[in-house]
């Protein structure tokens, strides 16, 4: 049967159809969402939830010329099907594929590039400024979810709308959801604003009369009147549920409880998000507002798949599963526990025996692995939200009161609260310790998620201690001795699994700027060269020294732990001792620990030279896999020992053409 997404090459072939026809689409897309994303995986959930709403922007809005802003943008998928991208779909998050986010550079129709949650309002504003600049129309959209809206930036965007211009269309997502429950006085508002049943009453009324309405101006003016009707009675209900708010505020009514109308945009909804016709109706009006205007729909996460509508937060971002249960692959026999399950069993542990330690996450607790203590202690948990600014600034504040609280963010998402770990942890010398899961790469989720810069931007801050462990069992060790510090104290660690090790009973108390030694050299009469293994590139290390000693080579490796203060004396002797010195980190190399180590050379003095084995310095593409991109950047064993071999050929090549040999 030939489908109508057959005949959708572009988002103009949208508006030609009819009514039956679009929920046939929406149909049909869903089978395309839950079908392709089955073999790699994906946002599925957040996607399904956005089907009608994407599909109704398209057919009353023109992208490229109007504008899509979305937040996070991990539902844009819809998006990408209805934009000339349906026929890579399938390639989405893999190598060489769709990025899983918006991409300027991989198409017109996506205008803004995302991944971190909280821009969409305040970029799109950005672009209304410049729409009114030039004086032309185009309309710019911006969709949000309603765990965006615990993001601060959000509300920087909001707070300066009203002021800035007057042409504002604001999406409000609202499925109830972050990747876990969302949580915070947002929740619980918009969850009083859609429950109430009075509210329900009347909005019923109002998105029957908005159904009905006809096209053409004389409905839309009708519209606005019946929206101002609208508004009124939502007053009359919020003040009967407030009455304390006896006050006027001023513009002749009461205040409102609609945190939008207080801020000046002009609140409408909240509307059900899966509704075709009413849908495309209030798109319609709100393209006719002139004052900023937000609608606000609900929409169910994992909508038309039963199995994600059950699991919103498997579903959130899932790996592959089967169409028919939803169930994921069962894990390959001998994998190693993941890094951050033993971080979370780790943290069950440590609050059991020190009651100043607290867990906290900005919204998330699956991800970063401190669900196990949101499970077994409660209240050692706290989920603050998409807030990682507001997260370290609590943790700071619990820490002036003698708690060692413990940040569980990671790498990438850390970047947020830059100033707040400078100014507020750092200079008053807070005992936060952050635990940076992430650091590494996120290969299918790409340059917006991979925790590559961290050792750069901790590594010239004051008073603080970063650490690498190269195995979870040295992972328990580090957040033990972490502990124990009166410094900020940072854990950088990668995605996925351990190296699956034997984790001790009793975690090991390390000493401060200590470096490990786990190989010397054997002074064999080989080219000694020493492998400095920076945290899960220790893996990389060994296998290297297995290689280099094989082919005649005198191999040291050491395992650096800390990242700030690093071992400046086993360093220095390892560089004095060696006639090379390889670092190898899961990290960008400008500023990160092979620079560190190249600044204490020269300031020793020791001439011995140093390969940096890192990511390059731009930012990495999404791929399917970890092992591809390591292959195709050169963060690999033969890459390593070929490194090693080229630079002594050279070395070689060098001394006989400056100094031949005389016969
Ligand atoms: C700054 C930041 N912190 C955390 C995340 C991880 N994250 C991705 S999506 C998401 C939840 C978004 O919820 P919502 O905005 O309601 O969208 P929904 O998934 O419900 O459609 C989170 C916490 C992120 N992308 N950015
Ligand atoms: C979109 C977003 O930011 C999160 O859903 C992220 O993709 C989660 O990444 P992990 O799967 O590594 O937890
Ligand atoms: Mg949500």
């Amino acid at each position: 049967m030939s489908r109508y997404l057959d005949m959708i090459d572009g988002p103009a072939h949208v508006k030609k159809l009819t009514l039956p026809q679009l929920h046939q689409l929406a149909e049909e897309i869903r089978y395309e969402l839950i079908t392709k994303l089955s073999k790699n995986g994906g946002h599925l959930g957040p996607n399904l939830g956005v089907v009608e709403l994407t599909m109704a922007l398209h057919y009353v809005f023109t992208t490229p010329k109007d504008k899509f802003v979305w937040d996070v943008s991990h539902q844009i998928y819809v998006h990408k099907i209805l934009t000339g991208r349906k026929d890579r779909f399938h390639t989405i998050r893999t190598t060489d594929g769709l990025n899983g986010f918006a991409l300027r550079t991989e198409s017109e129709h996506d205008c803004y590039g995302a991944g971190h949650a909280g821009t969409a309002l305040s970029a799109a504003l950005g672009m209304c400024a410049a729409r009114d600049q030039r004086g032309t129309d185009e309309q710019i959209i911006s969709i949000f979810g309603d765990a965006a809206l615990t993001n601060g930036i959000s509300f920087e965007g909001l707070n300066n709308i009203s002021t800035t211009t007057k042409k504002f269309i604001g999406i409000l997502n609202d499925n109830e959801w972050s990747i876990a429950k969302n949580v915070g006085a947002i929740a619980s508002y918009l969850n009083k604003l859609i429950t109430n049943p009075r509210y329900n009453r009347l909005q019923k009324d109002f998105e029957r009369w908005l159904r009905r309405m006809p096209k053409g101006d004389l409905a839309i003016k009708l519209g606005h009147k019946a929206e101002e009707a609208f508004k009124g009675a939502v007053n009359d209900i919020t003040l009967q549920q407030n009455p304390a708010s006896t006050e006027s505020d001023g513009r002749g009514g009461f205040g409102s409880s609609l945190i939008f109308e207080e801020m000046g945009l002009r609140y409408l909804g909240p509307i059900d998000g899966h509704d075709l016709p009413l849908l495309i109706n209030c798109l319609e009006f709100a393209k006719t507002c002139d004052h900023p205007v937000v609608l606000h729909v609900l929409t169910k996460k994992g909508k038309g798949y039963d199995v994600a509508i059950q699991q919103p937060e498997k579903f959130h971002g899932t790996g592959p599963y089967d169409v028919q249960t939803g169930a994921s692959p069962a894990a390959k026999p001998g994998v190693a526990p993941a890094w951050q399950d033993v971080f979370g069993q780790t943290m069950v542990k440590l609050c059991q025996n020190n009651n100043n330690i607290v867990g906290i996450t900005a919204a998330m607790p699956s991800g970063t692995g401190l669900k196990f203590l949101e499970k077994a202690m409660p209240q050692k948990y706290y989920d603050v939200g998409i807030a990682e600014e507001h997260a370290v600034l609590f943790a700071a504040g619990m820490a002036t009161m003698g708690f060692h609280p413990v940040c569980a963010i990671y790498s990438t998402f850390l970047q947020r609260s830059y100033d707040i770990i400078i100014h507020d942890v750092a200079l008053q010398d807070l005992p936060v310790i952050f635990c940076m899961d992430r650091a590494g790469l996120s290969p299918q989720d790409g340059p917006t998620h991979h925790g590559l810069f961290d050792i750069s931007y901790l590594r010239c801050v004051p008073n603080i201690i970063a650490m690498a462990p190269k195995d979870e069992d040295e992972l328990v060790d580090m957040m033990f001795t972490a502990t124990h510090q009166n410094h900020p104290t940072f854990i950088r660690y990668p995605r996925g699994a351990g190296e699956g090790v034997p984790i001790k009973d009793q975690p090991r108390m390390l000493e401060i700027g200590k470096a490990e030694v786990i190989q010397n050299f054997f002074n064999t009469g080989g080219r000694k060269v020493a492998l400095f293994g920076l945290g899960n590139m220790m893996s990389v290390a060994r296998k290297a020294a297995m290689e280099l000693t094989a082919e005649g080579f005198d191999v040291a490796i050491v395992n650096p732990r800390f990242t700030k203060p690093i071992d400046a004396g086993t360093t220095e002797f390892y560089g004095r001792a060696a006639d090379l010195v390889v670092t190898l980190e899961d990290h960008v190399l400008p500023g990160g620990y092979g620079s560190s180590v190249l600044e204490l050379f020269s300031e020793k003095q020791i001439q011995t030279p140093v390969v940096r084995i890192g990511w390059p310095d731009k930012f990495i593409e999404h791929a399917s896999s970890v092992e591809y991109l390591r292959e195709k950047h050169g963060l690999t064993v033969p890459s390593t020992v070929a490194q090693v071999k080229a630079h002594f050929a050279t070395a070689v090549e060098v001394s006989a053409t400056k100094f031949p040999v005389v016969a």
